[in-house]
């Protein structure tokens, strides 16, 4: 296995010679993945083929872009997280002190305020409302900040993507879309934001349980509609954290009747009222006339998609069943791109947002926002 500095050197040639890469990690492990592509094509990602990996935008109707598995090497590295570096619940107050623009607060509070007053007026109950931000970054090497964001977040996906056509992303994010291996699959609804001040009993208020149950219903809905899926059972709601972010999150799991078809049940979660509101085309077409920027790939998904993987055979008699199925399964693990940043000319332009219900106060919207982009900004200094 190749050390990690090795592979930060090709994936920085990589990065000199504009060639599409990802590396990342995911949750909880102690290893990332390099996925280098090998030639200079630009591969746009078609779900029913797609096998590699996508790098999809919030709006279906942009291009998403796709890492094939049959045109890139996979690099495999230990990348261990150091428990000194591991400050996620308290950001030392020196990495918090980005200024921000009095306007940018005015104008945020305005747009969450038209929402407020969209669902008390008409047939809107939610909608995600964000915005982007822009920081001058002294250093800003990806690779640095790639390893700051595996230090400060082991239990997100952390990622750095890179693709002539979409430029340099990555992040820190705490959901995950869709996860499959065979017919089974698993999903979670994420809403409801506070910040972790270190209590062992966390309280939510109704608003935000009422705002994650919507969540959960609109995603057992959408999916027990869609002939694909078999079977579908919703977990208890429990407390997630997100680096000094604490989330409501209920965990989907269910099976499908065709290994592997995904298309549909994608189709059904993108994008979730966790990004955009419901209902959704309403939340959707609010979302596109009253922000004031373009989300891009912020609030899509991005992952491994049909990537096949070998099933280690079980030689135990009682498990020969289960052989018939052969030794290659595909499997897929996509997340939404939520925390995430774009670099841009040595400045990171940094995504975020807050689900609006009826009884959202438009200050603290802002301030949740505050709080998201501090999980960026933590990261992006030395
Ligand atoms: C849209 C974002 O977060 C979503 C995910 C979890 C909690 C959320 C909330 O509390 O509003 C958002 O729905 C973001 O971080 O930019």
């Amino acid at each position: 296995m190749k050390s990690s500095v090795e592979i930060f050197e090709e994936l920085k040639t990589q990065l000199n010679n504009k060639l599409p890469f990802v590396v990342y990690k995911k949750p909880g492990e102690s290893f990332s993945k390099a996925i280098v592509q090998n030639d200079s094509q630009n591969f746009e990602a078609n779900l029913t083929e797609a096998e590699g990996f996508i790098f999809a935008p919030f709006d279906s109707k942009d291009t998403a872009y796709l890492i094939p598995a049959a045109h890139s090497d996979v690099k495999e590295f230990r990348t261990e997280v150091r428990e000194e570096d591991n400050k996620e619940a308290n950001i030392p107050d020196e990495f918090l002190d980005f200024e921000f623009r009095e306007t940018d607060q005015k104008e945020h509070e305005i747009l969450v305020q038209k929402g407020i007053d969209a669902i008390k007026t008409g047939d809107l109950k939610k909608v995600v409302l964000a915005r982007s931000e822009e920081v001058s970054v002294h250093d800003p090497d990806p690779f640095r900040i790639y390893k700051n964001l595996i230090q400060k977040y082991p239990q997100a996906f952390v990622y750095l993507w890179f693709h002539p056509e979409t430029g340099i992303w990555m992040g820190a994010t705490p959901e995950r879309l869709i996860r499959t291996e065979r017919t089974k699959f698993k999903t979670m609804a994420l809403a409801g934001t506070q910040v972790d001040k270190g209590s062992a009993e966390v309280e939510w208020r109704q608003k935000e349980i009422e705002e994650q149950l919507f969540v959960t219903d609109y995603i057992l809905e959408s999916l027990e509609k869609k002939e694909e899926v078999k079977t579908i059972t919703a977990g208890k709601p429990f407390t997630s954290k997100a680096g000094k972010l604490l989330h409501i999150c209920t965990e989907i799991t269910g099976s499908m009747n065709t290994p592997g078809d995904l298309k549909g049940i994608i189709e059904a979660l993108h994008p979730t009222p966790a990004v955009c509101g419901l209902p959704r085309e309403q939340a959707f077409n609010f979302i596109k006339s009253h922000e004031k920027f373009q989300r891009e790939y912020y609030t899509g998904y991005l992952g491994e998609i049909n990537y096949k993987t070998e099933v280690k055979r079980n030689s135990n008699r009682r498990n020969q069943e289960n052989q018939q199925f052969g030794a290659i399964s595909k499997r897929s693990d996509l997340f939404v791109n939520l925390r995430c940043m774009k670099l841009v000319n040595g400045k990171a332009r940094i995504f975020v947002g807050g689900g609006i219900t009826k009884d959202s106060n438009a200050a603290e919207e802002w301030m949740e926002t505050v709080n998201k982009s501090q999980i960026m900004k933590s990261v992006l200094v030395k």
